[in-house]
C-alpha cells in the first residue's frame, strides 16, 4: 500500500536533479541510498546473500548516476559481531561484492561500501563463541545493565583497547578500503556514527580513557582522525567519506543530552576542513540529521528539535550528505537543497521504493515499508517491493 499521510511533491525542478562531482564520480541526481543494515548475510562467513543481495542493489541503482552507500561492512572478523551482517575481508565475501559492484556500475551508478567496526554494540555472545574480544574505548563502561548481564553470562568482559590494538584496527580499516577498491568500489565511507567503535571514542559517555585517546575533545577525536589519515594515504582523499551523527542516541550515546558532545563534531569537521585546505579534501561528509536519533524509532518519533546541523556548512566547505526522515517531508528536502554541494540520503523509503529516485522526481506516492522485515532473514520485505508501475498494476493506490 502507498503512504497516504504526506502529499508527494515533484522535486524534478530542484537541485536534487542537478549533477554534482563526488570524489571521482559525477552523480546525475543527488538522491543517496544511505547505509542500511538489512541482516541478510549468510552465517557462518558473513557473506552477502548469494540469492538476494545482488538483486537488492541492482533494483536500487537502476536510475543512472545514483550514489549508493552499502550497508555496514566489517573490514575484519574482530570488527564484527553480528552473524548476519556482511564483511569484506575474505575472498568469498569479495567475490559476491565484486558481482554487486559490477552490476551497480552496469546501471551507470556508483557504490561506496561503509566500513563498520562495532565495538561495544557487537553481540558479546557471538564474539565469545568465536573467541574474539569484546572491545570498546574503555573497560566495562556498559551500554545498559542488560548488556552487562548478557556479557557476563557469556563470560566476556568489555575491553578498553590498547594503543597497539587501535593501530591494528586502523590496519583493518585500510585492508577493508583496499579490498573495497579491489572489488571495484568508487570509494568508502568511514562509519563514525550511531554508537559504534569510533563513536564510542568520540563520546565522553563511553570514553573514560586517560591516555592520548581520552580526556578531551581533541583526544577523543584522535582515533577517528587517524583512521581518516590512514585511509587517505591508502586510497586517496577523493575515495574517502565519513559519516557523523552529532545527535545520535543509538548504542546509548549521549545525543543531545550532554550539550558538550555536539562540540566534538565541530572539532572533527574543523580538522577535516584544515586537511582539505592543505590539499586533502574528503569526497564527502555524511550527516545523520537530528530528525532521527535512533533507527528503531518510527517515522518522526525521537526527533530532536532543539538544534540543527546547519552549522556544518559554517565549517566544512565540501560535499555534504544529509539523511534523516526526509521522504515524507519534501518541504524540508527543498530547504536542505538550498545549500550548495548537498546530497540527500533517504533510508527507510528507499527500502520500500526501489524506484525512489523516479518517484521523488515526479512526486509519485511512496510504498509503505514493513518495519518488522528491516532486519529479518527472508527475502520478503527485501527484494519484493514493487516499482510504481508494478504497484499500479497490482491495484495499489
Ligand atoms: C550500519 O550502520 C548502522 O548504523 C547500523 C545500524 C544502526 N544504527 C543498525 C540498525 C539496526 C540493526 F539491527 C543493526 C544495525
Amino acid at each position: 500500500p502507498f503512504n497516504t499521510e504526506s502529499k508527494p511533491v515533484a522535486l524534478k525542478d530542484t537541485d536534487l536533479f542537478k549533477p554534482l562531482k563526488v570524489g571521482n564520480t559525477t552523480v546525475l541526481n543527488r538522491v543517496v541510498l544511505p547505509p542500511l543494515t538489512r541482516m541478510r548475510a549468510h552465517y557462518p562467513g558473513n557473506v552477502p546473500n548469494r540469492d538476494w543481495t545482488l538483486e537488492y542493489y541492482d533494483q536500487r541503482s537502476k536510475r543512472p548516476g545514483t550514489m549508493l552507500i552499502t550497508e555496514g561492512v566489517f573490514p575484519s572478523a574482530k570488527a564484527g559481531g553480528y552473524d548476519n551482517a556482511p564483511g569484506i575481508w575474505t575472498e568469498e565475501q569479495m567475490v559476491e561484492w565484486k558481482k554487486i559492484f559490477d552490476k551497480i556500475h552496469e546501471n551507470e551508478s556508483f557504490v561506496w561500501p561503509q566500513l563498520w567496526v562495532l565495538g561495544r554494540e557487537a553481540d558479546p555472545l557471538s564474539l565469545a563463541r568465536d573467541g574474539l574480544r569484546y572491545d570498546s574505548a574503555s573497560d566495562n563502561v556498559w551500554r545498559t545493565k542488560e548488556a552487562e548481564e548478557e556479557a557476563k553470562k557469556a563470560g566476556i568482559e568489555q575491553h578498553g583497547i590498547t594503543k597497539d590494538e587501535i593501530k591494528q584496527y586502523i590496519k583493518d580499516y585500510v585492508q577493508g578500503a583496499r579490498n573495497s577498491i579491489k572489488c571495484g568500489a568508487d570509494g568508502i565511507e568511514i562509519h563514525a556514527a550511531n554508537g559504534y567503535l569510533l563513536n564510542q571514542f568520540l563520546d565522553p559517555v563511553s570514553n573514560k580513557r586517560t591516555d592520548e585517546y581520552g580526556g578531551s575533545i581533541k583526544n577523543r577525536a584522535c582515533f577517528t582522525l587517524e583512521v581518516v589519515d590512514a585511509l587517505v594515504d591508502a586510497i586517496g582523499e577523493d575515495k574517502v567519506g565519513i559519516r557523523l551523527a552529532p545527535y545520535n542516541t543509538n548504542g546509548d550515546m549521549s545525543g543531545s543530552w550532554d550539550p558538550t558532545v555536539f562540540a566534538h563534531y565541530a572539532y572533527v569537521l574543523g580538522k577535516l576542513e584544515k586537511r582539505a585546505q592543505a590539499g586533502k579534501r574528503l569526497a564527502f561528509v555524511h550527516i545523520f540529521e537530528p530528525r532521527v536519533s535512533n533507527p528503531w524509532d518510527n517515522e518522526g518519533d525521537g526527533a530532536y528539535n532543539g538544534g540543527t546541523t546547519d552549522y556544518v556548512y559554517s565549517i566544512w566547505k565540501g560535499v555534504v550528505i544529509r539523511t534523516g526522515n526526509l521522504a515524507i517531508h519534501p518541504e524540508i528536502a527543498k530547504e536542505f537543497l538550498k545549500q550548495p554541494n548537498t546530497l540527500l540520503g533517504y533510508g527507510r523509503y528507499f527500502i520500500s521504493n526501489p524506484d525512489l529516485v523516479d518517484r521523488l522526481e515526479k512526486g509519485l506516492p511512496l510504498n509503505l515499508y514493513d518495519r518488522p522485515r528491516f532486519y529479518a532473514m527472508p527475502d520478503k520485505g527485501y527484494i519484493d517491493y514493487p516499482t510504481y508501475d508494478e504497484a499500479i498494476k497490482m491495484g495499489w493506490g
